[in-house]
């Protein structure tokens, strides 16, 4: 904690420049480098700016921003609190410093560790509270259909989970999420929950429960967090998948290539989801940012320019780091950069080739890592989108496929992941390993996809035809596997060769449509 102790005054807080100052040069600065939420902890800071305040009883709102050496700046949101001393046990990683406000000695804290701050939450949200600002902007909380709570007093804690934002539960039922890094628009997880909850009878997803929205008369409004019911679940689908391999691998290492019943059935009962997701998402009228639109000129030079730009950053970001990989990364980086010309002449295709079939608002970062699995079904969640995209990005239509590719990875990642980096598998040739992983994808990726377009029938309401649906799948696989450098290259380097691998075997059917 800071040895500063900052004398605050909630009322003329949006002018106390010492307070700012002392805010964005001593506190803020190690504060935020130890919270999980922030997302700038290997970007060199040039400047940390407090930007607004919006009042919230005796709390407040705070809005950062964040500019780099290189690269976007980010915005932030840090509500605070002023806890007396002696009256509640703040855990120490919500401190930011000591304060004094009206003569009382105490904690400034991040509020969502004060229980206070948290039980206003869920009365607002209760009384669907608007809190009018010194202009005329308004902090204002809403109530969604799965809201169904008749009384206000409810227990509320912050789970121990995997989080780039601020999770908090009322009451073991309702799932408050309050967004860290915000933007200068509608979450597009609060209008895609709230939209589908509202218009659709679509059940897998955690249906919405309110809204925390701070909407400004002369900007556009920012979603600072959405409520949605609880999910009861053990596992999400990737450590499920995880628990089918284990077995899988149990019985390779004996020389058996071994896939159980259940294990299909459990790739069939995703896709059949992921299929009713799509349709609800297809169904869905009457509002211009839901409705399905076609393959247009505008939409197909944005689609080419868009993987063109991932493609140059990502040859750059492998050239850069080159020399850090290991021998069969560095084989695997060199064919796909001698692929080039290939891959561009493949993306050039999405400006001319004819295009019949539809593009939807679609889940965005669909993987087995989003799916949760309770005791019979499973359950879609965080709607939020590409992380490295904006957020108007974000909210543009995209072929239905692209969540598929997403899906295919991410079952790509699965058995690669298992296999190379199991000890039971260390004296094993990597060319037989390889063929087993081979040989499980492309058992599940064809159950997968089978499933998937047999939900919608014949004639298909969203694709022309199968040239069109096998053009937009590679389309999206490499592109997804391209962008996955990326994140393997900043997090988990050992692991680029995934990625690598998954472009290579899209390649290979890349050249068979060219013959
Ligand atoms: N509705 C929910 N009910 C219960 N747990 C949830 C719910 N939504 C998310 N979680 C848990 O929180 C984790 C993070 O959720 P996610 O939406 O991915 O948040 P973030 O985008 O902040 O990382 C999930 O992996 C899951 O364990
Ligand atoms: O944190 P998010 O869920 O928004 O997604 C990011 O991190 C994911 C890693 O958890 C990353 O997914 C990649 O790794 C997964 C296995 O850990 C794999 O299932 C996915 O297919 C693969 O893309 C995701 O790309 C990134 O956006």
């Amino acid at each position: 904690m800071s040895e500063f102790v900052l004398a605050i005054e909630w009322q003329g807080f949006e002018k106390d420049k010492y307070v700012h100052t002392v805010l964005e040069d001593n506190i803020l600065p190690p504060y935020i480098a130890q919270c999980r939420w922030f997302a700038g902890k290997a970007r060199q800071i040039k400047l940390l700016k407090v930007k607004d305040t919006v009042h919230f009883g005796s709390f407040i709102f705070m809005t950062f921003e964040v500019k780099y050496d290189e690269g976007d700046s980010e915005l932030y949101l840090l509500p605070l609190s002023f806890v007396e001393e002696n009256t509640q046990e703040i855990a120490q990683k919500g401190v930011l410093c000591k304060a004094s406000m009206d003569e009382k000695i105490g904690l400034l804290v991040d509020a969502i560790y004060d229980e206070k701050f948290r039980a206003k939450l869920f009365t607002s949200v209760f009384h669907q509270s608007t809190f009018p600002q010194h202009n005329d902007d308004s902090l204002v909380f809403a109530k969604g259909k799965a809201f169904v709570e008749e009384t206000e007093e409810i227990d509320s804690i912050l789970p121990n989970i995997d989080s780039s934002n601020s999770a908090m539960i009322f009451g073991g039922k309702y799932f408050l999420k309050l967004y860290r890094k915000i933007f200068a628009e509608t979450n597009p997880e609060a209008e895609m929950v709230e939209f589908i909850t509202q218009n659709s009878d679509f059940r897998n997803i955690p249906r919405f429960a309110g809204s925390i929205s701070w909407k400004r008369e002369t900007a556009p409004e920012i979603t600072f967090g959405v409520m949605v019911e609880v999910i009861q679940s053990l596992k999400d689908d990737w450590s499920m998948t995880g628990d089918y391999l284990n077995d899988f691998l149990e019985a390779f290492v004996e020389g058996n290539f071994q896939i159980k019943e259940s294990v299909f059935d459990k790739v069939s009962l995703l896709a059949h989801r992921t299929a009713e997701m799509h349709k609800a998402l297809f169904a869905l009228r009457g509002a211009d940012s839901f409705n399905a639109e076609p393959f247009d000129r505008q939409y197909r030079r944005f689609l080419h320019e868009k993987f063109e730009n991932l493609l140059e950053r990502r040859y750059n970001l492998l050239t850069e780091n080159y020399l850090k990989l290991d021998g069969q990364a560095q084989a695997l980086a060199w064919k796909f950069m001698e692929s080039k010309d290939m891959i561009l002449e493949f993306i050039d295709q999405v400006l001319t080739r004819p295009l019949f079939s539809y593009r939807t608002r679609i889940h965005g970062d669909y993987h087995l890592g989003q799916v949760l699995a309770t005791e019979h079904d499973l359950v879609i969640i965080d709607f939020e989108g590409e992380p490295e995209s904006t957020i108007t990005e974000r909210k543009i239509k995209h072929s239905p496929l692209k969540d598929v590719a997403g899906m295919i990875r991410s079952y790509h990642y699965a058995v690669a992941a298992k296999l190379f980096n199991a000890t039971e598998t260390s004296t094993i040739e990597p060319k037989v390993l390889q063929r087993a992983a081979d040989r499980w994808y492309k058992l599940i990726k064809d159950t997968y996809l089978d499933e998937y377009l047999g939900v919608f029938g014949s004639p298909h309401p969203l694709f022309k035809d199968n040239n069109e649906i096998n053009y937009l799948l590679l389309f999206h696989l490499l592109e997804k596997a391209v962008y996955e450098i990326g994140y393997e290259v900043n997090y988990r380097p050992s692991w680029v060769k995934i990625p690598l691998i998954g472009i290579a075997e899209v390649l290979m059917e890349v050249e068979k449509l060219r013959r």
